[in-house]
């Protein structure tokens, strides 16, 4: 392990209520199957009040969940010591023998992913809420990486992981992975590869370096994501075996980056402020970690503050048979390796 860095190895819940384990059966009727809201790899998610009438979601880490104590103790660690409004708010948690459960605030809108990968709901995202969802997404990043007390890179951002409040505000939520970094430190190393694939930049998923740029990276797969409606995981051009990266790039390259736009936004959009958002992508996914921008860059750019360069191809995006294959288990997190490594170092 890196000596710069300290392993979080006991939960300091000083500064974080703790909810006791009867409270938490209340709110939620006993985990009742009417309450669940859905699963992820930490275990089902419920619907809950409190007695105080707050509504709130409750995550009870499953014993058989692909993800264990530690990022328990992570998501703890870091979420209680951030606060933004682009960032979920953890308002409680319970530890209570094998119990371990997180309580958060509860987003009416659910995930991103539940509007804009549904049929249905992803009409009602018109451009205007896109790109407000977008800069929100940007803001909480950029607290993140510079603005928090905190130096911290997210390693799991996705449209799964993006919470909607009632008016459509977004909130980067799931910090199980997160690690925190010193000012002056650019890169660090895990031998422990955790992300969902599609969304992981290629020195990440191929050699476990990581760094704000990766965040960047997967922040430009999901405005690729947001622009075309089409989820990068399971999106197959067959004809040139390309995935939604290569997609979007090769008709950028063409002039005919205006067919990448989701049809459902066409007609509520400045095609220019779409296609601006398509070359912003682009510039995120690019291979070279100094070839894309800071996450203050995007911000910029997303604002409309500054000239864009033009992005160079990216690589990772042939469709091969083997992907297709990995895919068609789309969105649940992978894990490549063993020996975790959780780091913990104020700014
Ligand atoms: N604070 C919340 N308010 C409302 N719904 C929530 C909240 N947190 C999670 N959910 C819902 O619960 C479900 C499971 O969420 P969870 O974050 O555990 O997993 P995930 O992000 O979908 O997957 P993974 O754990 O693989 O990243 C999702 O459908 C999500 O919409």
């Amino acid at each position: 392990m890196r000596k710069d860095f300290k392993m979080v190895d006991s939960v300091d819940t000083s500064e974080l209520p703790i909810i006791d384990f009867d409270k938490i059966l209340v709110a939620t009727d006993n985990f009742s199957t009417t309450n669940k809201l859905g699963e992820g790899g930490f275990g089902p998610v419920y619907k809950g009040r409190l007695e105080d009438g707050h509504q709130v979601a409750v995550k009870r880490l499953s014993r058989h969940s692909g993800q264990g104590v530690e990022e328990f103790k992570n998501e703890i660690v870091l979420i209680s010591k951030l606060q933004h409004r682009n960032l979920v708010r953890l308002l409680g948690c319970c530890i209570e023998g094998e119990e371990k459960v997180l309580v958060y605030e509860y987003m009416t809108n659910k995930s991103l992913d539940t509007f804009l990968f549904d049929a249905t709901k992803r009409v009602k995202l018109d451009w205007a809420t896109r790109f407000h969802i977008i800069q929100g997404i940007a803001r909480g990043l950029l607290y993140l990486h510079r603005d928090s007390c905190l130096r911290v890179i997210h390693r799991d951002l996705k449209a799964n992981n993006i919470l909607l409040d009632n008016d459509m505000n977004p909130k980067i939520s799931d910090f199980g992975l997160a690690q925190t970094f010193r000012v002056t430190q650019e890169l660090a190393n895990t031998h422990r590869v955790m992300g969902t694939f599609g969304y992981m930049s290629p020195e990440y998923a191929m050699g476990g370096l990581f760094s704000e740029k990766s965040d960047v990276y997967s922040f430009g797969v999901l405005l690729l994501e947001m622009v075309s409606g089409m989820r990068n995981t399971s999106f197959h051009y067959h004809e040139k075996y390309l995935n939604l990266l290569g997609y979007a790039w090769e008709l950028y390259n063409e002039g005919q980056a205006s067919d990448v736009v989701d049809e459902v936004v066409v007609d509520s959009c400045s095609l220019s402020a779409v296609l601006r958002c398509v070359r912003i992508g682009l510039l995120c996914v690019q291979d070279h970690v100094a070839d894309r921008p800071t996450v203050s860059i995007v911000v910029l750019m997303l604002s409309n503050e500054m000239d864009l360069p033009h992005p160079k191809q990216p690589t990772f995006t042939i469709q091969s048979l083997s992907d297709a294959d990995l895919r068609s288990q789309c969105n649940k997190r992978c894990s490549i390796n063993k020996a975790s490594l959780s780091i913990i170092e104020g700014q």
